[in-house]
């Protein structure tokens, strides 16, 4: 099992992420995509990473707008695999035009 970042580790990495704030044991960030159907690919992307990686985002999804959370249930808090697959999914969303 993964160990848990501290407050300070946290917030270390999240300056490498601008997009992503904490929420408690979550670190999330909201993709606007340009249409509805290119917000379903983003989507379909991050399902394929987080299978790679087995590790699995909390996704919401409202027309263009999708929102993902990010949190390692097992280790009951946030771990570098959180940080790991923020940075796919923001390569994922710049790659089809999601800001
Ligand atoms: C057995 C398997 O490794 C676990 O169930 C994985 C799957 N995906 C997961 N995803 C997330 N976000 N947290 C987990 O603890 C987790 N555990």
């Amino acid at each position: 099992m993964a160990d848990t970042l501290d407050a300070a580790e946290v917030a270390d990495r999240l300056r490498g992420l601008p997009a992503w704030s904490r929420d408690g044991d979550q670190i999330r960030r909201q993709v606007t995509a340009p249409s509805f159907p290119a917000g379903i690919e983003v989507v379909a992307d991050v399902a394929r990473a987080a299978e790679d990686a087995d590790h699995h985002p909390d996704i919401d999804i409202r027309w263009r707008t999708l929102t993902f959370a990010l949190s390692t249930h097992s280790a009951g808090g946030l771990t570098g695999k959180d940080f790991a697959l923020a940075a796919v999914i923001d390569q994922i969303a710049a790659r089809h035009g999601a800001g």
